[in-house]
């Protein structure tokens, strides 16, 4: 059931384009600076692919926008709202607004795929079970899973399927921005086309916002409208995948144009190889 509050934000949501932003963001672990003074926009309706080396704080931005994690300074507001000033309604109001795709899953092991995406469920609304397992299914269904995984447990999926009823959950409360972590590692390339393709319908379906922590340089090709990288503690650029392709950092260059990169469809230099 969707509260008066939850309408406001959607309504809230029409009126601009930005609907996550974060504005000086600082976070360090025992005085090391992982990230230092990062700004970065999510646009509303967007699929933001969000690139990094290894260990540059992917992650860990990810998890201080979701407030999992502490920073030592910076703004984050959603819709427009501050979260740090807004009320206890409100913050509820936001955080039903968040999904989360963690990087393996993370399902609970000792609850079925159905009893999983009723979790956020049963933290945030009051529903009677007839309903909530309707829900359940229909989430299910969604995400492009047959009926009978809802009755399975974790560890009677395979690996596409285990992101597929992650994805379920994260989607359990019909949230406006979903963020993924690394959605299509460990899928074979196959099961990642497969998966890149429902987050491009599930965005043209629902309207969802899409925050990809990704390393597939196929995901970045073929389904995100805006490509951000990060480094040097900051998201050093982010743009259309032209605009990234053209970019001087060396990092970018060597990551976009490396041998790899230059075998994908669409990246300008295999057109002029071939
Ligand atoms: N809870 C924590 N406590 C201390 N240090 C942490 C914590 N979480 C992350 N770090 C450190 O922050 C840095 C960034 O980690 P993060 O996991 O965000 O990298 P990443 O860009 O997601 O890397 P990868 O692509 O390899 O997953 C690393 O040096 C990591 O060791």
């Amino acid at each position: 059931m969707k509260t008066t509050d939850e309408t406001k934000l959607r309504g809230a949501a029409t009126q601009g384009d930005v609907i996550l932003s974060a504005r000086d963001i600082c976070v360090a672990f025992d005085g090391f600076k992982v990230l230092d003074h990062l700004d970065l926009d999510i646009y509303r309706g967007e699929i933001l692919g969000f690139v990094g080396g290894s260990g540059t704080g992917k992650s860990v931005l990810m998890r201080t926008i979701l407030r999992l994690l502490p920073r030592q300074a910076g703004d984050i507001h959603m819709l427009g709202i501050d979260y740090d000033e807004a009320d206890e309604e409100e913050r509820i109001a936001l955080d039903m607004q968040l999904g989360v795709l963690f990087q393996h899953g993370a399902l609970f092991s000792a609850l079925t795929v159905k009893e999983n995406i009723q979790v956020p469920m049963r933290e945030y609304l009051d529903l009677p079970r007839p309903l909530m397992d309707e829900l359940a299914h229909l989430k299910i269904d969604l995400v492009g899973l047959a009926p009978e995984a809802a009755n399975r447990y974790p560890s009677e999926l395979s690996g596409g399927m285990i992101k597929r009823a992650a994805l379920a959950r994260a989607l359990a409360l019909d949230p406006m921005l979903v963020f993924l972590d690394e959605p299509t590692s460990g899928l074979d390339p196959v099961g990642a086309a497969e998966f890149d393709e429902l987050i491009a319908k599930l965005r043209d379906t629902l309207g969802l916002t899409v925050y990809m922590v990704t390393h597939d340089l196929d995901s970045l090709f073929s389904v995100c409208d805006r490509i951000a990288v990060l480094g040097q503690k900051k998201v050093l650029v982010a743009g259309t995948l032209d605009a990234i392709l053209a970019n001087d950092d060396p990092w970018i260059q060597s990551y976009f144009h490396g041998k790899r990169a230059r075998l994908l469809p669409g990246n300008g230099e295999q057109r002029q190889a071939v």
